[in-house]
This record gives structure tokens, C-alpha cells and sequence, in this order.
């Protein structure tokens, strides 16, 4: 299988110190894949490079590869706007616009070009279809996504991500701000969008990468220490490390 996401000896410092070491991994297409470890480990830092994210904080360097479908996106010729289309992300608190809940899923697609209104409507019935939120809110498109529940705009930021036709979602614990209910939606929806979508999330909660995904990864002070099969690291993990982790002895 060709894989959606490859990282290769990947080094990243933020000024004089390194955040991320010599860390390798695979992603494979429709899989979820997990980053777990405590926190300051580098989850974050990883997950923003695999969209050229920190390219926007000054004084990092990074070396290393990260290919999608195959091509290098560190090359210097790579079109970081059209990238980050491909590789969309949703952060830790929802971060809804100021503006209605059909403008917040109009904007990515009016920013690339789209401004036939039936074509975006029919964007906007599909994405919010696709983030499960369109029942809950197919008669009040226009009124403020300020508005909605921390539930319901986590899940707004995800349809907005899908609205502009991404293959990879990244998700930096998408669940830190909400409440048990809609957390368990947005670990449903995660498990309905890996059938068309590639995901990779960091949680700080070990039964959520348990519950959600299929591969999980384990950070220690910028390491990628071990990475396999979901189940192999919470039931036999190779690494001591891994196991004093996820066994609750640190973190
Ligand atoms: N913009 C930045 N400038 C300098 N150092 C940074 C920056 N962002 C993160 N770091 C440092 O890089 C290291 C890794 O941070 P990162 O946020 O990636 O960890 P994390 O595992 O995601 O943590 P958490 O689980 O707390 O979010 C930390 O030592 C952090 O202080």
C-alpha cells in the first residue's frame, strides 16, 4: 500500500532547541492515527509540521521529509496554500468566525475561487452533512456561529475544514474543550470520516486514541519512542517506556 503521509528523520528546533528528534513514521490512507505522550513532548509541534504549520513562527528550522502521496511538501516550490487545502487542521478550542454559521463554511470555498451560490449551498448542506451537524442547524444557517454550543462549533470548524475537499485531517485535541456528550460525537464523526479522509490526532486522553484510532504513536521529549497498531500499544507495547506511559507511572 502506498502510504497517504511519510515523515523521514525529522528535525525541528525552535531557535537553539530541538523539539522534535530524528522522528520517522508512516500514515496510512483512511487510517486514524493517534499521537499520545505527555505534555511538552511534541505532539503539537509534530502534527503542525506535517501541514507546514510552524512555518508562521519565526526562528524554526526544520530537517527532515515529509511526503504526501509521495512528494517531499518541504520542497521549496511547494504551494503551501493549496497544502494546507489538502491538509486541513482543527485545533483545540473551536475557533469559529464572527460570522453565520453558512458564512463559516462559505469562506474556504469563496477564498478558492467558488462563487456560484447554488454550488456553495450545496458545499454548505455537505460539509455540515458531513461533520453531523446539519440537522442541528439546517434552519438557522444565518444566524452567528458565536451562537452555538462548544459541541456544535467544534464540530462548525471541522465541517469549514471539510468544506474546501481536504484528503488529511489534523486534529489537535479536538476534544480538550468540550463536555463527555460531544466529545463522544466528535469520536463518532472521527470514525465516519476516516472512510473518506486520512486523520491524525493528538489527544492527551489515552482511552480516546483507544477508542478512536487505528495506529497510535508515542512521543517522549520529542522522540517518536515507538508507533505501531492501536492495540499492540496498549496491550503489548515494545518499549518500557511506552508501557510506564500508557500504564500510568508518568505523564
Ligand atoms: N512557538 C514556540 N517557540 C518555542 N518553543 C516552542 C514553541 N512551541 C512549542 N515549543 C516548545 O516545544 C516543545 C514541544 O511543544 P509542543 O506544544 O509541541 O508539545 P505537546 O506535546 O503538544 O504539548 P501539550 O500536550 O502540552 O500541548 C515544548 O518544550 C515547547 O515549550
Amino acid at each position: 500500500m502506498d502510504y497517504k503521509m511519510q515523515v523521514k528523520k525529522l528535525n525541528l528546533y525552535y531557535g537553539e532547541s530541538q523539539a522534535l528528534k530524528n522522528v520517522s513514521l508512516v500514515v496510512n490512507p483512511h487510517s486514524v492515527v493517534a499521537l499520545i505522550g505527555p505534555s511538552g513532548c511534541g505532539k503539537s509541534t509534530f502534527l503542525k509540521t506535517l501541514n507546514r504549520m510552524n512555518d508562521l513562527i519565526e526562528h524554526v528550522r526544520i530537517e527532515g521529509e515529509v511526503s504526501l502521496d509521495g512528494v517531499n511538501i518541504y520542497q521549496p516550490d511547494t504551494d503551501v496554500v493549496y497544502l494546507r487545502k489538502r491538509v486541513g487542521m482543527v485545533f483545540q478550542r473551536p475557533n469559529p468566525f464572527p460570522m453565520s454559521i453558512y458564512d463559516n463554511i462559505a469562506y474556504g470555498p469563496r477564498i478558492h475561487g467558488i462563487t456560484n451560490k447554488v454550488l456553495i449551498d450545496e458545499i454548505v448542506e455537505r460539509s455540515l452533512k458531513g461533520a453531523a451537524l446539519w440537522e442541528e442547524v439546517k434552519n438557522r444557517l444565518s444566524a452567528s456561529a458565536m451562537g452555538m454550543s462548544g459541541g456544535q462549533q467544534q464540530r462548525l470548524c471541522i465541517a469549514r475544514v471539510l468544506a474546501v475537499e481536504p484528503e488529511v485531517l489534523l486534529m489537535d485535541e479536538p476534544c480538550s474543550a468540550l463536555d463527555p456528550i460531544s466529545t463522544m460525537k466528535i469520536e463518532e464523526l472521527v470514525a465516519e470520516l476516516k472512510a473518506k479522509y486520512t486523520i491524525v490526532m493528538v489527544t492527551h486522553n489515552m482511552q480516546q486514541a483507544a477508542r478512536v484510532s487505528d495506529y497510535t504513536g508515542f512521543f517522549l521529549n520529542g522522540e517518536l519512542i515507538e508507533h505501531d497498531l492501536t492495540n499492540v500499544i496498549f496491550t503489548k507495547p515494545a518499549n518500557k517506556k511506552t508501557e510506564d506511559y500508557i500504564t500510568g507511572r508518568f505523564g
